[in-house]
């Protein structure tokens, strides 16, 4: 902790686990940081415990927060999203001048942001909704930080939030991604592919497990290989470790006495309900959403077993499954992270943000929990074509799903036989199948509405709209 009288860089209100881990990564990259929180205990342990590691201004009040700051004033605010980071905007608001920043590094809502973002505008502040992303880990050695907000404040925010960030090849994994609710719409879309690479993740060792009949722990050495090629990324890499772990109580595999029930915060429903507002289909996503939500109905699982019996799996070793898995997960996941980037294009273009979508790949590269080898490859495919329709049309994921499609067809065979559910496998090569299918069965679709509602189609050799006149003689009339 510091005792000289020079103004604070910076400044950070909340410091639970993220922004007290934030103020140490700016205090050690020697920025001289002000620290606040609404229950003054937290601000005296984050000094106690860590005030040595840089210079620290300690704030009781917000009032005294913002005056320890230097002009014009930076805030970054890692309060609970919602409600609680309202309360502090219109707190520390009216302490503000014109040109001051306020950074919202929670998980809000990109439509709170915009809201927040156009509010503090009409008083000449700034605010810079940025997605943050690494967890407690990643906040104090370099998390993955896409901020929005406007380009003035980005000049002023962006070298300390670039500094304090993670690097890849020495690239800061932090790039302003586009104006007002930019940052949390694209953090929010990180947060539904991790969704979705979990579940994926989650399937895969469901497979090798009660369908190939291996422990957790030969699960674990399964996925330590894996994460030395394609699929190497930190997920990949952490489920080795939980898989590994023994329970000290029972010494069972710490996995098989964790209560088999997820739970989410929201970021991932959020991204499908904004997903079906957009008309873009997040499949992945939204299997990865629901299937926590199964996983958490306890007592509907329960009466279901009762009523029709457990789903009982016969394990079979079958050298060649965990190959099949592996390309199957690849492929999977390719097809996650198409969606994921498919819907930040249709938000770019429906909210005018320009997102330049390499560059997002490039900022998940290092420091978040999606950090995986193959965002470079995404970097490269949009560096070949910006307007890529979509990233399975890119050469390199071209081959790659085509390289992995016989060995995920027999995944999905083996869980549909097997009666492993792999919702995530096997929708995900239900969209890529669909994708490509020369014609789709959505001209019944558009026949039964035509018939039932006399809602019109259009014809595949002419143009108009048209309707049978189903209850007359069915010829057809131009509508
Ligand atoms: N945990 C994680 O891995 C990640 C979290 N995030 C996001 O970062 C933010 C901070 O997360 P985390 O550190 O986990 O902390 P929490 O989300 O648990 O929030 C706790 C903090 O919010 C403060 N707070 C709650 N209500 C109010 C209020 N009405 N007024 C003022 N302060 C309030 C608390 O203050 P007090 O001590 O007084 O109760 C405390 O500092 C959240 O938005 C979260 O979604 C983003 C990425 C990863
Ligand atoms: O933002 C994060 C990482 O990027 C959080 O870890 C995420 O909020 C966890 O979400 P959930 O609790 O819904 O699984």
């Amino acid at each position: 902790m510091t005792t000289s009288e020079a103004p604070a860089r910076i400044a950070v209100t909340g410091l639970a686990v993220m922004g007290s881990n934030l103020a140490r990564n700016l205090a050690r990259h020697g920025f001289r940081v002000a620290v606040h929180n609404r229950t003054n205990a937290r601000t005296k342990a984050l000094i106690s415990e860590h005030g040595h590691e840089g210079e620290f201004v300690p704030a009781e009040t917000l009032d005294e927060l913002v005056g320890s700051l230097q002009k014009p004033r930076q805030i970054i605010i890692m309060v609970k999203a919602g409600a609680p980071t309202d309360a502090v905007i219109d707190e520390l608001a009216p302490l503000l001048e014109p040109g001051d920043m306020v950074i919202d590094g929670g998980n809000a809502h990109y439509a709170d942001t915009r809201r927040r973002e156009a509010a503090l505008r009409e008083a000449g502040l700034h605010f810079v909704g940025a997605g943050i992303s690494g967890g407690e880990e990643g906040a104090l050695n370099g998390p993955s930080i896409m901020p929005g907000g406007s380009k003035e404040s980005y000049e002023h925010v962006g070298p300390v939030l670039e500094a304090i960030s993670a690097k890849v090849n020495g690239e800061a994994c932090c790039v302003h991604v586009g104006p007002d609710g930019a940052g949390h719409f694209v953090k929010m879309v990180h947060n539904g592919i991790e969704y979705a690479d979990m579940q994926l993740i989650a399937e895969a060792f469901d497979l090798l497990h009660r369908a190939g009949g291996l422990t957790p722990a030969e699960v674990a050495e399964v996925f330590r290989g894996w994460n030395t090629g394609d699929l190497e990324s930190y997920l990949v890499e952490i489920t080795a470790e939980v898989l590994a772990h023994v329970d000290a109580e029972t010494g069972s595999a710490l996995v098989d006495v964790i209560a088999d029930e997820a739970e989410q915060k929201g970021t991932g429903r959020w991204t499908v309900q904004e997903a079906l507002e957009l008309g873009v289909p997040v499949t992945g996503i939204a299997e990865a959403v629901f299937a926590r939500s199964l996983s958490g109905r306890a007592s509907q699982r329960e009466a279901a077993r009762a009523a029709l019996g457990v789903n009982e799996v016969v394990a079979s070793r079958d050298d060649s499954l965990v190959e099949d898995v592996r390309q199957a997960l690849y492929a999977s996941k390719v097809v996650a992270y198409a969606q994921g980037f498919d819907q930040m294009r249709a938000a770019s273009t429906e909210y005018g943000w320009d997102l330049d979508l390499g560059s997002t790949a490039t900022i998940w590269r290092g420091g978040c929990i999606i950090r995986a080898r193959f965002l470079d490859r995404i970097k490269e495919a949009y560096d070949r074509n910006p307007e890529l329709e979509t990233l399975l049309a890119d050469d390199y994921f071209r081959d790659a799903v085509r390289t992995a499609e016989d060995a995920w067809r027999r995944v999905a065979v083996k869980a549909v036989q097997s009666g492993v559910p792999a919702p995530g496998f096997v929708s995900a090569l239900s969209y890529y199948d669909a994708l490509r299918s020369e014609r789709l069965p959505a001209s019944l679709i558009q026949g039964l509405r035509d018939f039932f509602g006399a809602h019109t189609y259009r014809r595949t050799d002419r143009e108009g709209s048209f309707h049978t006149l189903w209850s007359g003689d069915r010829s057809q009339i131009d509508a």
